[in-house]
Order: structure tokens, then C-alpha cells, then sequence
């Protein structure tokens, strides 16, 4: 079991959002690629041994946007995230990717608990570049760690960053590597409210620019209203809206 790809020759349709937009209108509509879903899962159970943790379920969706998981402690949000980036393969039913709906068939997870060690004598700029060739590393580096706020940070050592700073590097490092789809569990640990906002804004630009995002987070996480689906999780069932 695991990831089947669908081929289409949908392309992708960009535009330019911009930070000025996601102050100003959080109700437009989102870039798509149109006729054709970017994740269909059907049926989707999933397990650890015989142990249910996610039942029968269903939805698809097009590219661009957040998606939200939300759901008490325990109950899968990390389990999902790990399946759909072919980490946990214990499960029933399917889910497809159709990569050619965006450009870059790599996806972008961000562990909850990222096991990276603090106390290598490594600069922010070069973890965030490390997932880029170096043709375009320069570039993407200042790109992504301007995006995050982390400009004057650029040549720190790791060690020395905040946990926040941490987080909002990490995701710098998913950013420069210029991915469309980004599994990201609960990337707001250990941010405060500065940090979130930018996480944030940055989430609802590049949403908006075409590129989709999986969120875990808990459900009264300031990035609700900017969320195109959400999947409530529950006990043996789940919940799907769409705005
Ligand atoms: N490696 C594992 N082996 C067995 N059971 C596990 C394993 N990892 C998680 N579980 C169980 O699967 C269920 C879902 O865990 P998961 O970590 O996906 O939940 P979550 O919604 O992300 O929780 P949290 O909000 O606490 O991060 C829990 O009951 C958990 O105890």
C-alpha cells in the first residue's frame, strides 16, 4: 500500500497574493487548479495493530488552500499527517495524489516533534538552505527566511534561537525548497502571538498563490478563519466542511 499517483494535464493557474491582501480580505476565493482534485481519499482506515484511530474516511480536494485538522489529544491529527506522507502505511481504503495538478511531486512534512539537534554548531541559513541546489540556494534562502521574519537571524547558530524562531525556521526550510504541498503538524508550538501572525500570513499568501497546506493545530488556533476545508476528528468519526 501507499501513495498512487493520478496523471492529468491540468496546470496550475498563479497569481500573486500579497501580505496586504491577507490583512484586508480573508473571504475571497482561492486559487485552484479547477477541474481536476489534487487528493481524493476514500474510505481511509487507519491502525496501529488492530486499533482503529481513523475510520472510513472520505473527501477529496483541489490544490490551494489550508486544510485544518483539528481533534482532542489522541485522537489522529499526527496519525493522518503521517499516512498521507507515506510515513505510517498500516491502513485500508486509499488516498491518491495527483502531483501533476502542481509542479513539485515532493511533499513537505513537518514533524510535531522535529528531531533536530540543537547543539550542532550549524547556521540558520544553512539548515534553511539545505533541501535547495545550489544554483538557486542564495535566492531561495533570503526568500524563505525573509517570509519568516529571520532575515537578521540568517547566520545564527541554531542553538541559540528561541523555540519559536525554531519553528518558524523549519518551516523556512520547507518554504526555499519551493513545494506545493505541506503537511505541517502543529506548527505553532512553541510561538508566540508575533510568531503565529507571521506563520500565518505566510500560510494564507502562499494559499492563495496555489499551494496547499494540511494543519494540525488545535481548534481555537488564530488560523481558523483562513482555513479553506476542515476535518474534525472524533472518536470513530469525523467531520468535513468546506467554506
Ligand atoms: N506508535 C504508536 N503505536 C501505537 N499507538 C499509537 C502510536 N502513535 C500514536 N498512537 C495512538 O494513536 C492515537 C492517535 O495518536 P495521534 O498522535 O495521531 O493523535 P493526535 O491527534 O495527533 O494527538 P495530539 O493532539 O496529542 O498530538 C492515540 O490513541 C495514540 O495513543
Amino acid at each position: 500500500m501507499g501513495i498512487s499517483i493520478l496523471k492529468s494535464k491540468i496546470s496550475l493557474k498563479k497569481r500573486i497574493a500579497t501580505a496586504e491582501e491577507f490583512r484586508q480580505c480573508k473571504n475571497q476565493k482561492f486559487n485552484s487548479c479547477e477541474e481536476s482534485d489534487l487528493l481524493v481519499v476514500k474510505d481511509l482506515s487507519i491502525y496501529y495493530g488492530c486499533c482503529g484511530v481513523i475510520q472510513n474516511l472520505s473527501f477529496s480536494i483541489k490544490s490551494g488552500g489550508i486544510v485544518s485538522i483539528v481533534g482532542n489529544n489522541g485522537s489522529g491529527k499526527s496519525t493522518f499527517l503521517k499516512t498521507l506522507a507515506g510515513i505510517h502505511e498500516h491502513f485500508c481504503g486509499k488516498f491518491s495524489w495527483n502531483f501533476s495538478c502542481g509542479k513539485n511531486e515532493v511533499i513537505g512534512y513537518l514533524p510535531q516533534h522535529a528531531e533536530v539537534n540543537r547543539y550542532l554548531s550549524i547556521q540558520v541559513q544553512d539548515v534553511v538552505g539545505m533541501g535547495v541546489g545550489a544554483k538557486k540556494k542564495k535566492c531561495a534562502v533570503d526568500r524563505a527566511l525573509a517570509c519568516l521574519g529571520l532575515t537578521n537571524e540568517a547566520s545564527r547558530y541554531i542553538g541559540t534561537l528561541s523555540g519559536g524562531q525554531f519553528q518558524r525556521m523549519l518551516f523556512a526550510r520547507l518554504l526555499a525548497m519551493d513545494l506545493d504541498i505541506f503537511l505541517l503538524d502543529e506548527p505553532f508550538i512553541s510561538m508566540d502571538e508575533t510568531s503565529q501572525n507571521i506563520l500565518i500570513e505566510q500560510l494564507f499568501v502562499q494559499s492563495k498563490n496555489g499551494k496547499t497546506f494540511f494543519l494540525a493545530h488545535h481548534q481555537d488556533s488564530a488560523i481558523s478563519p483562513y482555513c479553506k476545508h476542515i476535518l474534525k476528528l472524533f472518536p470513530g468519526t469525523y467531520c468535513w466542511s468546506s467554506t
